[in-house]
């Protein structure tokens, strides 16, 4: 490959530090910028009311109830953040091997985005598609005989991204990395009139360790057994990456999603130069509790690391970030 750049100019007629010397010249130099509408905020829902749960291994992040859920839609709203993502903890004893409360139009997710809808209409509801909060196996699809079902798992988030839409969800976001779900969504939603909900695809995907806090969190750590490999994407590839990005646009995708974040911005940049399509990366559980514990511990400054590592993200060529920070960030950003 040839070089992008010639070096023009040597030292010392070129003083690089000349452009940085003050806060006015770096603000104008500056490649790019992260705003508050670069964000999108993951919020856990539980069951109750008036109820939230501090989720032990991400310190500073509750689990909430509906009420309290919308309370945290608002905050969302009075601070700008443009979208909110919903993950439900399901009581255990409505996980079945069939994971059939996925397409109860009465289930967690269900309720929790019609109650968003109806307080703040004009935020955007993001919701995940995939059966592991549902599951009893705590896997993204139907499990049968140690085998992650393709086509029967995609057949039953079907029905989960319709009464999702149904519900009043704005973007559905397939994390499962069932192969042709996202086709067969869009297929469905139109066929159904929801023309119009949006899909973030989680289009590479990684098997990773990074999701445990996560997992936590909803209740599915316990559960899973075994490992997601032969679903989620080998951290060895990317390439490989760039196959799953094409063909979820191909198939409908309206944005691609790259996730984890920071140890994988080199596959955002490739999708982006390569793709040009709204694209995201999602700072995940792992990523928020390894910052979160080393500013914990006085050895990170928070607010710092946390503004820094999302204008990474937008220097990869991120759209926006998901990220479990979002309100901090947002404050910050607006001198809140
Ligand atoms: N399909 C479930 C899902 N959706 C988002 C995350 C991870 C998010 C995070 O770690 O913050 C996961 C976990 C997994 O695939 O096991």
């Amino acid at each position: 490959m040839s070089p992008r750049f010639t070096t023009l100019g040597a030292y010392p007629t070129t003083r690089m530090r000349r452009n940085r010397r003050s806060d006015w010249s770096r603000r104008l130099v500056a490649e790019t910028r992260l705003s508050v509408d670069d964000l999108i905020w993951p919020v856990f829902v539980q069951d109750g009311s008036g109820s939230r749960t501090p989720v032990g291994s991400m310190p500073g992040v509750d689990r909430l109830s509906v009420d309290l859920f919308v309370e945290a839609v608002k905050q969302a709203r009075d601070l700008g953040i443009p979208a909110i993502a919903i993950f439900p903890e399901v009581d255990a004893a409505r996980k079945t091997s069939d994971a059939r409360e996925a397409y109860n139009p009465d289930n967690l997710v269900c309720r929790a985005i019609r109650a968003a809808k109806k307080a703040v209409p004009g935020i955007g509801i993001v919701c995940d598609v995939a059966l592991d909060p549902f599951n009893a196996d705590g896997h993204d699809g139907i499990v049968r005989d140690g085998e992650i079902l393709n086509d029967e798992s995609v057949e039953v988030m079907v029905r989960q991204a319709l009464v999702q839409s149904e519900a009043g969800c704005d973007v559905l976001s397939p994390s499962d990395m069932m192969d042709g779900r996202i086709g067969a969504f869009r297929k469905a939603l139109d066929r159904a009139g929801h023309q119009h909900v949006q899909i973030m695809s989680y289009a590479a995907k990684y098997a990773s360790s990074f999701y445990n806090p996560f997992r936590d969190a909803i209740g599915s750590l316990g559960a899973l057994k075994g490992d997601k490999k032969t679903y989620q994407m080998d951290p060895a590839n990317s390439d490989e990456a760039m196959r799953e990005v094409g063909h979820d646009i191909a198939e409908g995708a309206d944005m691609v999603m790259v996730k984890p974040g920071l140890p994988y911005l080199d596959i955002v940049r490739r999708v982006k130069d390569a793709f040009g399509v709204p694209t995201y990366a999602y700072q995940v559980s792992g990523e928020y509790a390894m910052l979160r514990a080393a500013a914990d511990h006085g050895w990170l400054v928070w607010d710092k690391v946390l503004l820094e590592t999302l204008a990474c993200f937008k220097r990869a060529g991120c759209d926006g970030i998901l990220t479990y920070g979002a309100v901090d960030a947002a404050r910050l950003l607006r001198g809140k």
